[in-house]
């Protein structure tokens, strides 16, 4: 179906040259649904009107026809009013990399709970926009504006308030159910991998798990939590993948996410996966960004820095990626789940951070006996009549309490 995409043409705007937001990006995500054409920079301030200038305006309104492109698509945060004269102009569909982000979303949204998320939000993104949506929709159908001119101005804000309210209802009860379900898996231990979206999250829970999960070259394949054990370990520990970041996600998504993200943090172990064959910059700012997001979670759990796709990268890079980065690297490994290199020395690491200890205990209680064969990793039991010596590995209160009630 690849030749059958949607043209599209797509445009940022940047304040100064060293302007960081980045085009790569935006033909990244554009692509998951769209066939990009052709990329416009243009480094100027922001126009009022068009966001871009007007003679740049004029040149790609030709194009545009020229080309048979069917969407225009900014990288730069767009106003109601500025996508209303752009649309006006182009005569085709002009949207921002927001709304992008969640066309995508929508896309991907597999379960009821992903669903939800988008299109909250959608709502969200909405709602501080829908008076003058209306508004300029009443003033004459341009692409992406047609049927809002029916509503009145206040009725369709209020309509989206109630959905939004509405939805957060409906996810508060799905969160609920997490909770429980959560409770059930607490005598596990937990890890959970965060990270930018396309750095190997999925790939590395297959990796770690032998699992087949969907793994792509694409932006948000992910968009709902997984959760798995690691193979060959007797000891049950599970791996939770969750959506992945992208820059400048706006804080109203990042709020319809977070239920999501903070099932991985809540973890007794993160994993930050990080694409290690991206540029030293990049990594950094990646990095920043899923430190902040932990900390605003309040997340205090230990941290490996798991830098991906190792095999595609030099020793020299790997060098200077430690070096360089250092302020923000915390037990670094460097892996490829795609090619099975360093697997098990990370589960090694994830062991030794999970604070595991031992215990040898004598007993001849049967439910004692059960109890430690589902709760713990049993490494050896020495069965003489009817007493078990048993030893486990368990996480260290665990260990400390079942010796203090088998006494
Ligand atoms: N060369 C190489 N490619 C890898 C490696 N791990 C993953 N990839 C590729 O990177 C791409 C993204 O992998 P995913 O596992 O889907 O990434 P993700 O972080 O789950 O992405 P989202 O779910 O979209 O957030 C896929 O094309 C993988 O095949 C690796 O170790 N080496
Ligand atoms: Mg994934």
């Amino acid at each position: 179906m690849e030749g059958e995409k949607i043209k599209a043409i797509l445009i940022l705007r940047k304040d100064h040259k060293n302007d960081n937001k980045s085009m790569e990006e935006l033909v990244e995500l554009a692509s998951v649904l769209y066939e990009p054409v052709e990329t416009v920079i243009q480094i100027r301030k922001p126009d009022p009107k068009y966001q871009i200038g007007c003679g740049l305006v004029e040149k790609l309104s030709k194009k545009i026809r020229e080309k048979n492109i069917d969407i225009v698509i900014f990288g730069n945060k767009l106003t109601p009013s500025q996508k209303y004269n752009l649309a006006k102009k182009f005569k085709v569909e002009v949207i921002d990399k927001i709304e992008l982000v969640l066309r995508i979303f929508y896309k991907h949204a597999r379960t009821k709970e992903a669903q939800l998320q988008v299109r909250l939000a959608e709502l969200q993104y909405e709602l501080p926009r829908a008076r003058e949506k209306v508004r300029l929709a009443k003033m004459g159908e341009q692409p992406g504006f047609g049927g809002y001119g029916d509503y009145e101005v206040e009725k369709y804000y209020q309509k989206i308030k109630r959905e939004i309210v509405n939805i957060k209802r409906k996810l508060e009860k799905v969160k609920e159910h997490r909770k429980i379900t959560r409770k059930s898996r607490e005598k596990f231990d937990t890890v959970g991998l965060i990270g930018y979206t396309n750095a190997g999250k999925t790939s590395l829970l297959n990796a770690l798990t032998g699992e087949r999960k969907e793994a792509k070259n694409q932006v948000f394949t992910t968009l709902t939590t997984t959760t798995r054990a690691i193979k060959h370990i007797k000891r049950k520990i599970l791996v939770t993948d969750t959506v992945g970041f992208i820059d400048d996600l706006p804080p109203f998504m990042i709020e319809a996410f977070l239920s999501t993200i903070e099932e991985s943090a809540n973890s007794d172990v993160i994993l930050i996966v990080v694409d290690a064959s991206d540029e030293i910059d990049e990594i950094r700012r990646k990095l920043k960004v899923c430190h902040e997001i932990l900390s605003k979670i309040n997340c205090k759990s230990p941290i490996i820095t798991v830098f991906n796709k190792v095999d595609k990268i030099t020793e020299e890079k790997k060098k200077l990626i430690l070096e360089k980065l250092d302020r923000y690297i915390v037990n670094p490994i460097f892996v490829s789940a795609k090619y099975h290199i360093n697997i098990n020395k990370l589960i090694d690491m994830i062991m030794d951070k999970l604070n595991l200890s031992i215990g040898t205990i004598e007993t001849d209680n049967p439910k004692l006996v059960s109890y430690l064969y589902e709760n713990t990793e049993i490494i050896e039991d020495i069965i003489d009549d009817n007493k078990h010596i048993i030893t486990f590995r368990a996480k260290e209160r665990d260990v400390n309490r079942i010796l203090k009630v088998s006494n």
